[in-house]
């Protein structure tokens, strides 16, 4: 029996109504001869982030635009659980799936609260019931209801991409399609809109297939990510701690960049960390005499205060730190190199200390990770 495409409206599931997209052989070939796509095979799962990297001319947004029939592919499939979409009308397959580009493409004679009601109004839906959900979802979205009576050029570059963010979920569909939607939008902004985006998809579950040239990007969004090649050639896709651990070739280890191994450490927990207990004081006086190079003077509540060392113990030094276990490793070496000591100060969730990482830990940790 061949199962039909309910777009938005399909029934809901226990996972929500997030769909499965499947790449099978998708070539494209533009007429002038250009093969922007070449046999491209993936599945984009359920529920998860797939991202699409690649420099410049590689695909990414010829890909992403086969899905929802911006763009038909020239030869084999793309599937959304297990329906051709070649063979949906594109409004139908559009309305299951939300598309948010760069500089977000807002109607700019719309207030923003009519922004993100437009596809609630196409879907006839009454006035009062999409503007309803459009206020909701500018919440959703972290955006001051304030907002929803101006117009776009109002609006912060990074306020306007949130905007296009909840216009795209508007008739909250299973599919998100994201085209370097963070990309014109200054470094503060950008880290802000990536965790948002992180922690909407905590409770969405959508399935997201989300494109960027930017590699920091891809691996601190994707569940999995596609590296492609100029030619539309797949080249590896992985989870991010595998691309980084096991580059497929050079071309990938060189897309990855230098520093590929720091990268590394946010996917190893702290947890594994030998800590020491015995380098905490309750005030800097106590340091004197001290063998230590460097003692963690702590509060009575047990926050730290400051690094002393027993040469100067007036001279009271920054301090970094990490919530052992929960954090990675990145952040712990961060925490450490935030201080002359050298040593990261590790706390609980409640920001109590709990211990140190001395540099020797520090070391004997990554001799690991370079081991393993
Ligand atoms: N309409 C078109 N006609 C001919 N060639 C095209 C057309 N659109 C895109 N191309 C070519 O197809 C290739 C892939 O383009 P695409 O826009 O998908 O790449 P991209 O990876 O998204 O690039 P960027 O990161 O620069 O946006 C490029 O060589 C591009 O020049």
């Amino acid at each position: 029996m061949r199962r039909s495409w309910q777009g938005g409206y399909g029934p809901a599931t226990k996972r929500g109504r997030s769909r499965v997209i499947t790449f099978d052989s998708v070539t494209k070939r533009y007429p002038d001869g250009t093969v922007a796509v070449d046999d491209l095979s993936l599945e984009a799962p359920t529920g998860q982030i797939t991202v699409f990297v690649g420099p410049s001319g590689c695909g990414k947004t010829t890909s992403l635009r086969m899905i929802n029939r911006m763009i038909d592919a020239t030869e084999g499939r793309i599937l959304l659980d297990g329906v051709e979409v070649g063979t949906i009308d594109p409004p139908t397959l559009r309305r299951g799936i939300g598309y948010v580009i760069q500089q977000a493409g807002l109607f700019p004679h719309r207030k923003i609260v009519d922004n993100v009601a437009t596809v609630p109004f196409l879907l006839g839906w009454d006035k009062k019931k999409a503007r309803d959900r459009a206020m909701e979802l500018l919440e959703v979205v972290g955006l001051d209801p304030a907002m929803a009576g101006r117009y776009p050029f109002q609006l912060s570059g990074g306020q306007q991409q949130r905007v296009g963010v909840a216009r795209a979920l508007a008739a909250d569909p299973p599919v998100l399609l994201m085209d370097e939607p963070f990309s014109a939008v200054d470094p503060i902004v950008r880290t802000s809109l990536q965790d948002e985006l992180i922690k909407l998809q905590s409770e969405l579950h959508k399935t997201i297939v989300f494109v960027t040239h930017d590699i920091d990007e891809a691996i601190k969004l994707g569940d999995r990510v596609a590296v492609l090649r100029v030619g539309g050639k797949l080249a590896q896709l992985a989870d991010p701690k595998t691309l980084l651990s096991e580059p497929a070739d050079d071309f990938v280890r060189e897309f990855l960049g230098h520093d590929r191994g720091i990268r590394r450490l946010q996917f190893i927990g702290s947890a594994g960390l030998r800590l020491r207990t015995d380098l905490t004081i309750e005030h800097e006086e106590y340091a004197i005499g001290s063998a230590e190079p460097w003692l963690l003077v702590v509060s009575p509540d047990e926050r730290p205060v400051a690094w002393v060392s027993p040469r100067r113990p007036q001279e009271r030094e920054p301090y970094g730190t990490f919530v052992h276990g929960q954090d990675s490793m990145r952040t712990a070496l961060d925490a450490a190199l935030l201080s002359p000591s050298g040593c990261a100060v590790a706390v609980d969730a409640d920001g109590k200390v709990v211990g140190v990482a001395t540099r020797e830990a520090m070391d004997e940790a990554l001799a690991e990770v370079a081991d393993g």
